[in-house]
């Protein structure tokens, strides 16, 4: 068995100018003695375009576009959150669901806004109510599709995951980044931003999809 490209490198890029996901990642590859770059490290690569019409397509797009422009394996993320009540919208969309350069406060000021008028012309809706008062609005999922690219072989290493939950109409918890603060696991009784980065990594889409990957890079 051959170790692939990346695997044998002290230092992981990923092809992210997300600070979120860039601490996620260093707690996750930190645990494998490696450190992380991002392209917050190279500000000379212009911005990528995601124009793709799937998480994976976008992700493919990050990681070669990067891995090209500085000639090392590349991994990127492309993720986001499927809402049920809105037939999975935001979907590929969710980075700038409130406009382009929105804040994570505009998307999720947007979402809840959609949600709110969608679900008052469903009389069906079913709303559940958590013991502080808050209501469970709408069944979600957020995605995270990988992508390793190799510029030396052209080639692609790819996974995806997904965590199930409900979108909340208030905030609950301080950590993590993006739509987690609307993001409640009934599984856990607890809010994707009430935990650590270690319990979100062991139940999140990002940890899933890692989990999935790293086996494929140890075989290519
Ligand atoms: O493209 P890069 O530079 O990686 O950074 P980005 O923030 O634009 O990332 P995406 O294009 O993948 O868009 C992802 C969107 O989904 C949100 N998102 C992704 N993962 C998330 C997570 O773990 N928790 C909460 N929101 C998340 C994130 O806030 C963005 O709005
Ligand atoms: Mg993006």
């Amino acid at each position: 068995m051959t170790e692939h490209g990346i695997l044998s490198s002290e230092v992981i890029v990923v092809a992210t100018k997300n600070a979120g996901k860039v601490k996620e990642f260093e707690h996750a590859l930190r645990k494998l003695g490696k450190k992380t770059a991002s392209l917050l490290d190279y500000p000379q690569i212009p911005d990528i375009i995601e124009d793709g019409d799937t998480f994976a397509a976008n992700a493919r797009l990050k990681a070669k576009t990067a891995g090209e422009a500085l000639g090392v394996p590349v991994l990127a993320d492309d993720s986001g959150l499927r809402v049920e009540a809105l037939n999975g919208e935001p979907g590929v969309y969710s980075a700038r669901y409130a406009g382009e350069g929105a804040a994570d406060s505009d998307n999720n000021a947007k979402l809840l806004r959609q949600l709110d008028l969608q679900l008052a012309n469903n009389e069906k809706a079913e709303i559940k109510l958590l013991p502080d008062g808050s209501r469970l609005l709408s069944k979600a999922q957020f995605v995270c599709a990988l992508a390793l690219y190799d510029p030396a072989t052209g080639d692609f290493v790819e996974a995806e995951g997904t965590v199930e939950g409900m979108i909340t109409d208030k905030p609950h918890g301080s950590g993590g980044f993006g739509y987690d603060p609307l993001f409640w696991l009934p599984s856990l009784n607890r809010g994707m931003a009430e935990l650590t980065k270690e319990e979100k990594q062991r139940i999140s889409h990002r940890g899933d999809a890692l989990r999935q990957l790293l086996p494929l890079l140890e075989q290519a």
